[in-house]
């Protein structure tokens, strides 16, 4: 798979600016720094994956970028303007596939546009019926889900809901994507599907995606770049490019792929054995 010339862009898309995140612990007498002085700048079109043990606080991090909470110290700047709540710019996709089960896959991916509009239209306010239909079945096309747009999701396989969350996430038409371990709750197989379904989007949307996830080989895979973080507190440990002369046939099976996956499997060890120290001296 070749990576479309325009979709290397070195602007700076979302900046982070010395983010630290503390928390208030119930019962500990010292406030806990989940996030500390991140610096990291995700440029626009580009695809990072986030690794790092778990309670990093990777999905602290991306909440603070979709605008869900706020740093307790630094700066989110969205195209150079501080994140101060969330917004239609900024489209998230979590690992419980939250859709309504009470709507067909077309009436979840209408949904944010019946109440909030779309800036396809380029007006606010509520979407017509019929172009809001129109959205979803074209968002659902993207994602390989054309003539499901009647089912509801009990009728829809797990990937096939984790596919109509993306298409709701796109159906704003954000620049940038969020996605927190959304593929982590599916079968191996589909999981890959998936992985190569986004892809192909990202190519043909050019959005700027940062995505968490837990595998080193679904990071490498993915990323044009992987950010690998350290536990307690999280902070960037290295970023990693991920270079690939051509992204056609198995990747995975590609020398380098392998080195690359090492080389994050290593960075990863010591910070994950770090991770489960610390968790068995809080318990014991
Ligand atoms: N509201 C909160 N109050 C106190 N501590 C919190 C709160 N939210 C998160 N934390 C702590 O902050 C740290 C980071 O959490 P976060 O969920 O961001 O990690 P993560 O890297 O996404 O973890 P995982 O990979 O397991 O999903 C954890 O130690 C967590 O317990």
């Amino acid at each position: 798979m070749t990576i479309a010339p325009g979709q290397t862009v070195t602007r700076t898309k979302i900046g982070i600016r010395g983010v630290s995140k503390v928390f208030q612990v119930r019962g500990a007498d010292q406030p806990f720094t989940a996030l500390d002085r991140i610096h990291l700048d995700i440029r626009g079109g580009e695809f990072l994956t986030l690794v790092g043990p778990s309670g990093c606080g990777k999905s602290t991090l991306l909440d603070m970028i979709a605008g869900l909470s706020v740093p307790s110290s630094g700066e989110i700047v969205i195209d150079g303007t501080p994140v101060t709540g969330p917004g239609l710019d900024r489209g998230i996709v979590f690992q419980q596939y939250a859709l309504f089960p009470w709507r067909t896959a077309a009436g979840n991916v209408e949904f944010g546009l019946e109440a909030l509009g779309t800036r396809r239209s380029g007006k606010r306010g509520a979407v017509p019926k019929k172009e809001r239909a129109e959205v979803a079945r074209h968002y659902l096309d993207l994602v390989g889900l054309s003539g499901f747009e009647d089912r509801y999701p009990h009728e829809l396989s797990g990937g096939m809901r984790q596919r109509v969350a993306i298409a709701r996430s796109l159906a704003f038409d954000p620049d940038v994507l969020l996605m927190d371990e959304p593929f982590a709750a599916l079968d191996a197989q589909t999981r890959e599907s998936l992985q190569e379904q986004l892809l192909h989007i990202w190519e043909k949307t050019g959005k700027t995606v940062v995505f968490i996830t837990h595998g080193i080989d679904e990071a490498v895979y993915l990323g044009q770049r992987v950010a690998v973080m350290t536990s307690k507190p999280g902070r960037i440990k290295e970023i990693i490019s991920v270079e690939f002369d051509s992204r056609e046939g198995d990747l995975r099976a590609d020398a380098r792929f392998g080195e690359y996956r090492h080389h994050i499997w290593t960075l990863l060890r010591d910070e994950v054995a770090a991770a489960q120290r610390e968790e068995a001296n809080s318990v014991g």
